[in-house]
């Protein structure tokens, strides 16, 4: 990403309450009309790094830029970066067309003109026959709705949003998240997200910074920070993973053969600069690995190991099944269950050394 596209930069921040260190120098750089989630464990800074963003904390240290301008010490008000909590922050009292026309009654606009753009706004946001609601009387998707519309009426452009979708049932959440998606690309808002969920962050976001203990760990597409973590927290964090210990014992033109416990492994060389008696962590995501029913085959082909399946548990997509393969216990999910069924007993289990992911040095 450019500098120049940058419309939030934050450089080297860190922020403390009494001793504690809530942000450890944190820098980021938020790109003018993306959708980037802060996504970590409750209590590892994401709320304290978005009121920093807002205004509402100041740094002990460090820089917050927003359109290249430094705004350590602007009030919340000067910022133009309204903060979205989980209630969306609408006027209960206020119907539809008076919350989003409110930021305009205060500029004292004339009342044509706030009904021109107030129109414009419900049509952009499929909002039409709604303005003599009240909020109560709207789900909570259409409430994001009416905030995303409040917000870019008023010419803001920076959406910061913490937990918003919280107060809602799980099939609502996936509702409200694709919708909050498409108003956030259509509106063309920068957005910055706060969660703990990491369905949530993999599904919305352009870009996923994770958190950790007041620090960034790995800044990334969805992609990237779920089959190429840095770390493991990260790769903990974002997904289900089987984390495999071992040490580089061959080093070959492709691959490298590692070795974990009583088992061998071979791992595709492409990107990765192990030396042989590095020690590494293997990460294999429970897709990245077939599950066969035994039928001795497989047995010269690399990767191939044989075990037992020790428990399975059926989740409408897939089946995720716990298995057992030399001294080894392994997460596998098998997403064609419809075709296969269960597999029971003695299996053999497969993984493309393609689809391994490997961390380079001891892994706390
Ligand atoms: N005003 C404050 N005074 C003292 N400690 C605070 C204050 N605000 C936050 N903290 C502490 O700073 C840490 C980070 O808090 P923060 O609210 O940013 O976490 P979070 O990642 O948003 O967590 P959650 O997902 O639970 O909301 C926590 O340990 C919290 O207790």
């Amino acid at each position: 990403m450019s500098a120049q596209n940058s419309i939030i930069k934050i450089e080297s921040v860190t922020k403390q309450f009494g001793a504690f260190k809530a942000i450890n120098n944190v820098s980021l750089d938020i790109e003018r009309g993306s959708f980037t989630t802060l996504l970590g464990p409750s209590g590892c800074g994401k709320t304290t790094l978005m009121r920093l963003i807002a205004g509402f904390h100041e740094p002990d240290s460090g820089s917050i830029y927003i359109e290249g301008n430094k705004v350590n010490g602007t009030p919340v008000y000067k910022r133009n970066t309204p903060l979205v909590f989980q209630e969306y922050a609408l006027f209960p009292h206020m119907t539809v067309f008076e919350n989003i026309a409110y930021g305009l009654k205060l500029k004292r606009i004339p009342s044509n003109e706030i009904k021109e753009k107030v129109g414009t706004m419900l049509d952009m946001f499929g909002l039409q026959g709604m303005e003599h609601r009240y909020p109560k009387q709207m789900s909570g998707g259409q409430q994001q709705r009416v905030a995303f519309a409040r917000a870019l009426i008023i010419g803001q452009n920076i959406l910061l949003m913490d937990e918003p979708l919280s107060n809602l049932d799980a099939k609502m959440r996936v509702e409200v998240r694709n919708d909050i998606r498409e108003m956030q690309q259509r509106a063309g808002i920068t957005a910055i997200f706060v969660t703990h969920d990491q369905d949530e962050a993999l599904s919305l976001s352009d870009r996923i910074a994770v958190f950790n203990k007041g620090t960034i760990y790995q800044v990334g597409t969805p992609w990237e920070v779920y089959f190429k973590p840095n770390n493991k927290f990260v790769a903990d964090f974002v997904g289900v993973a089987n984390f495999v210990d071992g040490e580089v014992v061959g080093v070959e033109s492709q691959d490298y053969m590692v070795k974990c416990a009583d088992i061998a492994i071979k791992v595709d060389k492409t990107g990765y600069s192990a030396k042989l008696g590095d020690k590494v962590t293997l990460v294999i995501r429970p897709e990245c690995i077939s599950v066969l029913p035994r039928e001795g085959s497989y047995g010269s082909s690399d990767n191939v190991w044989s075990g037992y399946i020790t428990r399975s548990s059926f989740l409408g997509r897939m089946i995720r099944y716990w298995a057992e393969a030399g001294s080894m216990q392994w997460i596998i999910d098998d997403s064609s269950p419809s075709v296969r069924g269960y597999l029971e007993g003695q299996i053999d289990l497969v993984v493309d050394k393609k689809k391994i992911h490997m961390l380079i040095g001891e892994q706390s």
